[in-house]
């Protein structure tokens, strides 16, 4: 049997002040043809914030909250935290647990599906630091958990009080990161989201429509994209008469820049001009159902230790 002595909490990053926007976008994009355009104008969303992404502090919070759920359940491992793009970089986490004697970790992801940027460029960042760090751990990502109750469950809630917030005829709009056609698996990315956005209206609002829509999208216009963008499409139900739209994430397991800046300020302002009402659902965040996932995911591969699944000696 597989057993592990350490997680880690693998996340994406972000600049926690202005001076470190700049430097985090050339980190993010580094080797990819995202024109200096859109990083100056992203940069400026991270500018509107003071320069901080939510992200890093989310991480933080959602360690607490593993840590806790673990100690609840009597599970004793140590839970570490290193990002693809920003400090704590991933190798250094690496290099400490190497320090600290971790033979064997199991990677929890901040990105609950398959395909290139929701999965494999995560196992990329895995290979990379172990290869920077002599007599690094061997580090097992755990299973893409979309489809997991610790992951829909929060967003039915969620997606409820949204819907709570708007009156008459409402159109569930979900949605999720866009990314270039060109990446290998997109189709089961797209797949998985289809599937959780069902899951998820069926749960929260069985009859109400739904869509599943697109956000974010960088690279050259020419390329193509995963579509519609969020704000096409509102154009489009306004078209049809759609008065009142529940936004709700489900391509993020946080209220990070892309929700706050693209959801929140950028899609919001558009319905506002459209005179369609907008509630954002929340996102997982560090709900504690959430973070029993891995928890649950662990006892799923049988990786607990033995005096953690409720037998005693
Ligand atoms: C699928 C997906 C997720 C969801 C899965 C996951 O969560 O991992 C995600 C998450 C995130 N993306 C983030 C930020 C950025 N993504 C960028 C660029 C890109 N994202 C892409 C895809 C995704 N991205 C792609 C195909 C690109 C093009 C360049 C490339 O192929 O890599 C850029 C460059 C500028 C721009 O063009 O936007 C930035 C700044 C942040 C941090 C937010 C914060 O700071 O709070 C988070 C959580
Ligand atoms: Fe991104």
């Amino acid at each position: 049997m597989t057993s592990f002595d350490a997680l880690l909490l693998l996340s994406f990053g972000g600049p926690e002040g202005p001076d470190d926007v700049l430097p985090f976008l050339e980190n993010v994009t580094r080797g990819r043809n995202i024109p200096r355009a859109r990083l100056e104008k992203v940069g400026e969303h991270y500018h509107l914030f003071g320069g901080v992404s939510p992200i890093n502090q989310q991480c933080r919070e959602l360690k607490a909250a593993i840590e806790a759920d673990f100690a609840a359940h009597g599970v004793d491992l140590p839970v570490y935290w290193g990002n693809r793009n920003w400090t704590p970089y991933l190798a250094d986490t690496v290099r400490q647990m190497t320090a600290d004697g971790v033979r064997r970790a199991a990677a929890f992801v901040t990105s609950a599906y398959s395909g290139y940027s929701t999965n494999d460029q995560y196992l990329n960042d895995i290979a990379r630091a172990r290869e920077e760090v002599p007599g690094a751990p061997e580090i097992d990502k755990l299973p893409v958990y979309c489809g997991r109750p610790g992951f829909i469950e929060p967003f039915v809630d969620a997606a409820r009080d949204a819907l709570s917030r708007l009156q008459g005829d409402v159109r569930l709009v979900f949605t999720a990161h866009s990314v270039p056609l060109s990446q290998p698996n997109y189709e089961l990315y797209v797949a998985e989201l289809e599937q959780t956005a069902r899951t998820v209206a069926e749960k929260a609002a069985p009859g109400t429509p739904w869509d599943l829509v697109y956000q974010s999208r960088s690279g050259s216009p020419d390329q193509p994209w995963l579509e519609p963008q969020i704000t096409d499409h509102l154009e489009k139900l306004r078209g049809e008469g759609v008065r009142a739209v529940a936004a709700v994430p489900v391509g993020f397991v946080s209220d990070h820049m892309e929700v706050k800046y693209d959801l929140d300020v950028e899609a919001a302002g558009r319905a506002a001009e459209l005179g369609i009402a907008f509630a954002r659902a929340a996102t997982p965040g560090a709900a504690p159902r959430f973070a029993a996932l891995p928890r649950e995911l662990l006892a799923e591969v049988g990786a607990l230790p033995a005096r953690t699944t409720g037998e005693t000696g």
